[in-house]
C-alpha cells in the first residue's frame, strides 16, 4: 500500500457506478483505506454483489442503493438518505457513464441522450445535491469526476460521450471557483485505456473494432493502467491532503493521448456491415444488463 491504512479514516464517500469495474475498483480502494463508501447503480443485485465481496476484505464499510442518475428527484432523496442515516458525506466521485461506439449519422435522438444524460446530467444532479447540503451546512466537500482523455483530444464515433464529458470538465472549472469559498474542491482525471467488463462490451464490441483507443501497445509504456494507479490518483483528491488543489483535470494514460493512437479514428475503415455486427453486439450486452435493472 502507498498510502496508510487509515488515511481515509472519518471520510464518508459516495461513488456513482460504484457496482462495477473502475467505480467498484475504487470504492475497493477507498474502503481499503479506511472510508465509508456507498455506490450506487441501477441494478441493486449487482450492488449488494460488490459491497459484499469488498466487505468481506475490509469489514462493514461498503453501503449501496439503486439510484438512476438521470433522475433529480431520486438523487435528491438518495443523497439525503445518506445525510440521515450515516451523516454527510465528505467526497462524491461521479463515475458513472454511458457509452456505445456508433457512426455520429446514425445516433438516433435517445442513442445520443442515453449518453448525453447519464454523464452530463447525472454528475451535475448529484454534484448539485451534495454541494447544496454542503453549503448550507458550512461543511468542506471534495467532488471528483471520471472523465477521459477525448476531453482533450475529441474523439469520432463517441461524439456524445465526449461532448458530455467536456462538459463535466467545464462544471468542475466553474464550479472550483463558485464553491471554494465554501471549501467545496472540485477536480476530475482522465484516464485513458483500464479495461473494464462493460465498457469493452460497447466500445470494442467486435474483432473490427479493435483499434487504437483500446490496445495496450498503442501506450508508450506499452500497457494499460492498473486500478490501484486510479485509485491511488483518486484518493489523493479526496484526502486534505490536496486541499490547495482545485479545478483541475489529471490525465492518466501512461502518455496514450499525447502519442495520438487514444481516438476511435481507427473506425473509419469500418463498412456499414461491420458496423451492425458492432452495434447488434453491443446491444446484446446492453440487453443482459438491463434485465438486472432494479429501477
Ligand atoms: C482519446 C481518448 C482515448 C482513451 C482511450 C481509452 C479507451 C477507453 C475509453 C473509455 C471511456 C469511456 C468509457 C465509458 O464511458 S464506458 C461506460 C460503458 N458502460 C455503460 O455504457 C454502462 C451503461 N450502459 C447502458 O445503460 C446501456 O448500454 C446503454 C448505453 C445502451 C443505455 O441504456 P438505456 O436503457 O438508457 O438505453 P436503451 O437501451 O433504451 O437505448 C437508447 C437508445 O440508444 C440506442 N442504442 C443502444 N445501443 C446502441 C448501439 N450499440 N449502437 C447504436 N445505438 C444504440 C437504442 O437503439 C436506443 O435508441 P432508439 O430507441 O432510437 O432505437
Ligand atoms: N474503462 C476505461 O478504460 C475508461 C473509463 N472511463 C470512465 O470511467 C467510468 C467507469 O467506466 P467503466 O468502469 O469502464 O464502465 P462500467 O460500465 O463498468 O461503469 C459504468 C457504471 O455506471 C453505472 N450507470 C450507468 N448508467 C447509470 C445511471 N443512469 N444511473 C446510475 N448508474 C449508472 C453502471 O451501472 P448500472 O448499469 O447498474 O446502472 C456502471 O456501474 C466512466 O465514467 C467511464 O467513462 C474513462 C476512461 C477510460
Amino acid at each position: 500500500m502507498l498510502y496508510d491504512r487509515n488515511c481515509l479514516e472519518g471520510k464518508r464517500i459516495l461513488i456513482t457506478g460504484g457496482g462495477t469495474g473502475i467505480g467498484k475498483g475504487l470504492a475497493r480502494h477507498m474502503a481499503a483505506h479506511g472510508a465509508q463508501v456507498h455506490i450506487w447503480g441501477r441494478r441493486a443485485q449487482v450492488l449488494e454483489e460488490a459491497a459484499a465481496e469488498i466487505n468481506r476484505e475490509v469489514g462493514e464499510r461498503v453501503f449501496w442503493q439503486a439510484v438512476d442518475i438521470r433522475n433529480y428527484e431520486a438523487v435528491d432523496a438518495a443523497v439525503g438518505e445518506i445525510w440521515d442515516n450515516y451523516g454527510p458525506l465528505t467526497g462524491l466521485v461521479n463515475n458513472a457513464a454511458a457509452n456505445f461506439i456508433a457512426p455520429t449519422k446514425d445516433l438516433s435522438p435517445r442513442g445520443y441522450e442515453a449518453i448525453a444524460s447519464t454523464v452530463m446530467d447525472g454528475a451535475f444532479f448529484t454534484t448539485q445535491c451534495a454541494g447544496r447540503r454542503w453549503i448550507e451546512q458550512g461543511l468542506k466537500g471534495s467532488v471528483v469526476s471520471t472523465l477521459v482523455t477525448w476531453i482533450w483530444t475529441g474523439s469520432p464515433y463517441v461524439v456524445p460521450s465526449a461532448m458530455a464529458k467536456a462538459a463535466v470538465n467545464a462544471m468542475t472549472m466553474s464550479l472550483a471557483v463558485e464553491w471554494a469559498r465554501y471549501g467545496i474542491r472540485l477536480n476530475a482525471v482522465a484516464p485513458g485505456p483500464f479495461p473494464t467488463d462493460y465498457a469493452w462490451q460497447m466500445l470494442n464490441p467486435t474483432a473490427d473494432s479493435s483499434v487504437g483507443a483500446t490496445q495496450a501497445d498503442q501506450v508508450p509504456m506499452g500497457r494499460f493502467g492498473e486500478m490501484s494507479e486510479l485509485g491511488n490518483l483518486v484518493l489523493l483528491l479526496l484526502s486534505d491532503g490536496a486541499d490547495y488543489i482545485t479545478g483541475e483535470t489529471i490525465t492518466i494514460d501512461g502518455g496514450h493521448h499525447l502519442a495520438a493512437p487514444s481516438t476511435f479514428a481507427g473506425l473509419n475503415s469500418m463498412s456499414d456491415e461491420q458496423w451492425a455486427q458492432a452495434k447488434a453486439a453491443a446491444k446484446a450486452a446492453s440487453e443482459k444488463s438491463k434485465a438486472q435493472r432494479s429501477v
